[in-house]
């Protein structure tokens, strides 16, 4: 019987029919109008407008930094531009150059106090100092000449010729189907998973390598200078720039259209700007009643799509071709590459002494000693409270310890930040799995390669050759490692869809893929089934057999007795106990202090 099922192929070649349809529509529209109409003004403002918002979903949506300033970097593309060619009668090129590198000039200030504000203060922070630049463009009237503006901008020239109202719709909607494939480019690519480790877990992030701070700084300076090309285009196609064109309602105009387009998907801001900017637009035949049936659409878009426009879309077209479990499809393309015999490890020693990590009255690690070699497990187990995580925490680099010394492989790692120690070979899983939910688990388990690409950033949103051969191969050799974990058929699932046995495994893979020699799994048996617990068991076997080193916190004991040469059994932020498990299981302080005088004769004996 034939399936009536989209095949993956046609799935897959979709979004560039798409693409391709929307971008030979939106060039095809001076044909249907007539050159000094008001509909073709409406629409290369519509261009306009969408080459913004393109960079604020890039900065809102995938690098998760809500900035409510954005007309600001707009206001800097459109007063230079509008002031050079004015005012000292430079070419309109020329000036919106000068636009975006001021405007992006802004994005690496705005993007300073991101780097230790949390999403929420930091948006205040962009709504003051989109306030704060509203009325100092009034007030500076030696340059932008206050309220009464700079009018007269001439239209851009090219080679002599002005171009008309059709040339700057075609030059503007040219320009927004470039910004749009840049930004495609860069979020399907490293930069992509990045952004969105830093806005969901940054932690993850910086167990792969990755800067959040580089990663934020990128996402600020792409978008203010999309707003600064925005900028310049506006100045030109109004004509005249006032303070009046970039208060803060302009800026939350912004974020609106991103966030009902659908905040951190492609096509939203394109959607958000037709429909939000549009729809006004269209409605002005009925006068009054136009914001009232504007506002009922808005109201409608929040209760029925709080995910936006192109978020509920994206939801129903997954949820019409979900795969049913076990079902092949994305099965069988994964399973079809080859499985991947390992090569060995070289693992890296662990040598902790003498670590000492306070919290205020709390002594979490206190003279901690850890010595673990490449090929061997060791297991630190503890009562809750013990200090386990912090000391992962603290020989990863996401703590400060306050005495004491770490090496990794004979270097000791004092004052490195967590993405340097991971550059040593340390991969870790954390207790509770640190996931991207809305990317698949290929991207997932990729995001762990990020510092081992290298291709650069011109040549990743050009789709160069030696890009595109490194994330094919890249790709592959991510699939292989979910092979190597078992789960190479919930390759192309999203994160959030499997369950919470399958999150560690990937977790495990990602640590692989970024080429772990030291190995830290934060309690990987917590919450997982009889049948997966083996496996895991089988799995970590075979990575420490592989060579690498090994280091894992458990509550499990069985698991720890079968895969662990040494434990070390911490109290109270103290070493309690250190040795072979058969020794440490039996030792009466451990079984007191530990699993308590009940549990004690049910201790695994070795
Ligand atoms: N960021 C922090 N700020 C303040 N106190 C902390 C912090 N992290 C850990 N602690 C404290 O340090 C001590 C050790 O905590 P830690 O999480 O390392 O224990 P654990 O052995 O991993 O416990 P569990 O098995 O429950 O995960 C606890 O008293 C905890 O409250």
């Amino acid at each position: 019987m034939a399936s009536t099922a989209p095949s993956p192929t046609r799935m897959r070649y979709l979004p560039v029919v798409a693409q391709l349809a929307f971008a030979a529509a939106a060039l095809s529209v001076p044909f249907f109008l007539s050159g000094g109409s008001y509909l073709l003004y409406v629409a290369t403002q519509l261009g306009v407008y969408v080459v913004a918002a393109i960079g604020l979903n890039l900065l809102a949506g995938y690098v998760g930094q809500v900035s409510l300033g954005h007309a600001a970097f707009l206001a800097i593309g459109a007063y230079a531009t509008a002031l050079l060619t004015v005012d000292h009668q430079w070419s309109f090129w020329a000036a919106a150059v000068v636009g975006i590198v001021l405007s992006a000039g802004l994005g690496v200030l705005m993007a300073l106090p991101s780097f230790r504000l949390t999403t929420w203060y930091f948006a205040f922070i962009t709504l003051a100092f989109a306030l704060v630049f509203e009325k100092m463009i009034v007030e500076w009237r030696g340059l932008t000449k206050g309220f009464a503006g700079v009018i007269g901008v001439p239209p851009p020239q090219f080679f002599g010729f002005e171009l008309g109202q059709k040339a700057l719709y075609w030059l503007v909607a040219g320009t927004a189907i470039v910004c749009f494939l840049i930004v495609r480019n860069m979020v399907k690519s490293r930069f992509g998973r990045g952004f969105v480790a830093v806005r969901d877990t940054p932690a993850a992030a910086l167990a792969a390598g990755a800067s959040p701070q580089r990663l934020k700084m990128l996402g600020f300076i792409v978008a203010a200078a999309f707003a600064g090309i925005a900028g310049a285009f506006f100045a030109v196609q109004k004509t005249v720039v006032t303070p009046d064109d970039f208060t803060a309602d302009f800026s939350i105009f912004f974020l609106l259209t991103v966030v009902l387009g659908g905040l951190g998907t492609l096509w939203g801001p394109v959607f958000g700007a037709l429909v939000f900017f549009l729809i006004p637009e269209l409605l002005h035949g009925l006068e009054s009643w136009r914001m009232l049936v504007y506002g009922c659409i808005l109201l409608v878009l929040m209760l029925f799509a709080p995910q936006g426009l192109v978020g509920a879309l994206n939801a129903g077209v997954r949820r019409l071709t979900a795969r049913p479990r076990g079902a092949p499809g994305a099965a069988a393309a994964t399973s079809a590459a080859a499985p991947v015999a390992h090569p060995p490890i070289a693992g890296a020693a662990l040598a902790v002494e003498g670590l000492k990590k306070r919290f205020g009255g709390v002594a979490a690690l206190d003279d901690v000693a850890v010595r673990a070699g490449p090929g061997t497990c060791c297991a630190i187990v503890g009562p809750n409270g013990s200090g386990k995580t912090t000391l992962l925490n603290v020989v990863g680099g996401f703590y400060e310890r306050d005495e004491g010394t770490v090496q990794i492989d004979g270097r000791e790692t004092r004052g490195m930040s967590a993405q340097a120690v991971a550059g040593l070979g340390l991969g870790r899983t954390f207790q509770t799995p640190r996931l991207l939910n809305d990317l698949s688990i290929v991207d997932n388990v990729l995001l762990g390669a990020f510092t081992r690409e290298r291709a650069w950033l011109p040549e990743i949103v050009l789709r160069l050759p030696r890009a595109r051969r490194e994330a094919a191969a890249l790709r592959a050799e991510a699939l292989g490692y979910l092979d190597f974990v078992g789960i190479a058929d919930r390759a192309e699932d999203l994160a959030s869809e499997v369950p919470h046995g399958q999150q560690r495994l990937v977790e495990i893979a990602r640590a692989l893929m970024g080429g772990a020699r030291l190995l830290m799994l934060d309690e990987p048996a917590a919450g997982l089934s009889m049948v997966e617990l083996d496996k895991l068991e089988q799995l970590i076997s075979r990575i420490r057999d592989l060579g690498a080193t090994v280091v894992i916190v458990e509550h499990h004991l069985d698991l720890v007795a079968s895969i662990a040469s040494h434990v070390i059994v911490l109290d109270r932020g103290r070493v309690l106990a250190a040795g072979a498990p058969s020794e440490v299981f039996a030792d009466p302080a451990v079984q007191r202090a530990y699993m308590g005088e009940r549990a004690v004769q049910g201790a695994p004996a070795s």
